[in-house]
């Protein structure tokens, strides 16, 4: 079969018969088939007897033994097959019928084949196409690639490389569908992870994920903090084809900077003072999966070093070990730092930036894609709606203010927002009282001589109280305790979720209720 040539030079003939002999007779999988020349209605006929065909394929050559031969190979690969020998021909077919893979010999008695291509390309972008040229016009097959082929066959050749080439066509097929599919998920908001929006920046987002999703290259995020950076290494991972292994997230940040070389890549019992047992790092713990490596800007220079042998090497050496451990988990990493920067300023491995950087994936900032803050909104209410089986809706202003507001803390920071507004609102409404200090300020900025709707003025002056309500200046320590003392009373005296929701810590919420001499329950 290695020997067999396809092709249309004569000296080839000889050959040509060799290989018509062997393909009338059984495919390479040993899968008896019959092919028939194309018949006048211009279908192409299912040749395989093997269940049922995955891609449709049209043979567009002059030679019929070329044809056949190419008919017969994609047809024990179990295809639907289908031939022409003409431009003509090829068209009446592919007007009547959708051809995933098109195998076209640039050189057709009535027309050309670069012509075809073209006109392929612009009326079914879906087809696949892999021309087929002699080996004199190789020229032509690289202007093919360029008017949209995907791949090529130059005459004659193997019939072996028509299987392998077939057989790549039809895992980009596959991997085509499957992007697709996920895409569409995606933006129904179906993907695992759920991630909202809409705006074109998202969409060019999702086109990437979706390819990225089923590789295993590492993936580098980027983006301000509260963009979703986490959000979608998850749909990365649970959207790919090993969404069943374990997904291990990193916070390189947060890590005790002397346990990080032991939490990354583990320890054996006595290796320090305090490891009484062995531990498997979390690298070796994705197995299979998917390591997200957050905040990796902040890993130490000398850890960097050790990641990255540890990514080139594909193994790990547990903290005391003298033995190297394979390790088989994908590597997303995500930053909101500039990271090039900090490789110029000598501050984060170039080697390793490059190694993480396979492919980046960038999020804007919530403010570069105002069109998704309402559909944000309405997400994070939806979800508050269910968890307190209250009917929340916003008010106009609360609605427009928050679509004008910048967001610096970006989608977190939106989230934040509606949970706090809903825990603090004294009705289904949530007016702009209920909204933090910063919207408020925001809207007083824009609006200087008054508060908008008159409702909302109410809301402010009965919700949290904050502000310029009573016409007269007031100090910034009496707004911040009337935040805290307001806050508290609106939710029952439950200082934890006060402390939450006010974004200071308890430890600090006490210390002011003593500044205020305040050391008994609010509210409560
Ligand atoms: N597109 C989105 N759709 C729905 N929720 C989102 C979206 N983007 C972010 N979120 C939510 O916003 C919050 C912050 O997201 P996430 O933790 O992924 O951000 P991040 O960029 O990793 O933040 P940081 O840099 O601070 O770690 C999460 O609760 C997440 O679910």
């Amino acid at each position: 079969m290695n020997s067999v040539l396809v092709g249309t030079d004569t000296s080839e003939m000889k050959q040509r018969e060799t290989t018509r002999a062997g393909a009338r007779d059984v495919a390479p999988s040993g899968v008896l088939v019959g092919v028939s020349p194309l018949g006048v209605d211009g279908e192409p006929r299912v040749v395989s007897t093997e269940g049922t065909p995955s891609l449709h394929v049209l043979v567009v050559d002059d030679d019929a033994a070329v044809r056949k031969a190419c008919c017969v190979i994609a047809g024990g690969k179990g295809f639907a097959v289908g031939e022409a020998g003409s431009v003509a021909q090829a068209k009446a077919i592919l007007k009547h019928r959708k051809i995933d893979l098109l195998l076209l010999d640039l050189k057709l008695p009535d027309g050309g084949g670069l012509a075809l291509l073209e006109q392929v390309k612009t009326l079914y972008p879906d087809t696949a196409v892999v021309v087929m040229t002699a080996f004199a016009t190789v020229a032509s097959a690289v202007e093919a690639m360029r008017i949209g082929a995907g791949d090529y066959l130059t005459k004659p050749f193997a019939l072996e490389e028509l299987m392998t080439v077939l057989d790549r066509a039809a895992q980009r097929r596959h991997f085509d569908l499957e992007s697709r599919l996920l895409r569409e998920k995606l933006r129904t908001q179906q993907g695992a992870g759920g991630l909202v929006g809409q705006s074109p920046e998202m969409e060019k987002l999702y086109r990437i994920l979706s390819k990225v999703a089923f590789s295993t290259h590492p993936v580098l995020i980027l983006g301000e903090s509260g963009t979703g950076k986490e959000l979608v290494a998850r749909s990365i991972h649970f959207n790919g084809p090993n969404a069943t292994k374990p997904f291990v997230p990193v916070d390189c940040g947060s890590l005790v900077p002397t346990l990080i070389e032991s939490e990354l890549f583990g320890h054996v019992k006595g290796a320090f003072t305090g490891a009484d047992r062995a531990k498997e790092g979390l690298l070796a713990t994705a197995e299979g999966g998917t390591v997200f490596l957050d905040e990796i800007g902040e890993l130490p220079l000398d850890l960097q070093a050790k990641l990255l042998r540890a990514l080139q090497e594909k193994e790990v050496r547990p903290v005391g070990s003298t033995q190297a451990r394979p390790i088989s988990a994908r590597v997303l990493a995500a930053t909101n730092r500039d990271l090039m920067a900090m490789v110029e300023q000598g501050r984060f491995r170039r080697d390793l930036y490059f190694r993480l950087n396979v492919v980046n994936l960038r999020i804007p900032p919530l403010r570069d894609r105002r069109s998704d803050i309402p559909l944000l909104a309405m997400h994070f209410l939806e979800q508050m709606k269910k968890e307190s089986g209250m009917a929340y809706e916003f008010s106009d202003d609360t609605l427009r203010v928050m679509g004008e507001y910048d967001w610096p803390g970006n989608v977190r920071e939106l989230e934040n927002a509606i949970e706090r507004a809903c825990a603090l609102s004294s009705g289904p409404v949530l007016h702009m009282g209920d909204l933090p200090t910063q919207l408020q300020d925001f809207r007083m900025q824009r609006v200087p001589t008054g508060y908008g709707s008159e409702t909302d003025a109410v809301a402010q002056v009965e919700g949290n109280g904050v502000g310029m309500g009573d016409g007269g200046i007031v100090s910034i320590a009496e707004m911040e305790k009337h935040a805290i003392l307001g806050t508290i009373r609106q939710l029952k005296g439950d200082k934890l979720m006060a402390a939450r929701l006010l974004g200071i810590g308890k430890t600090t919420l006490y210390r002011k209720l003593k500044e205020y001499g305040i050391t008994d329950g609010l509210g409560d």
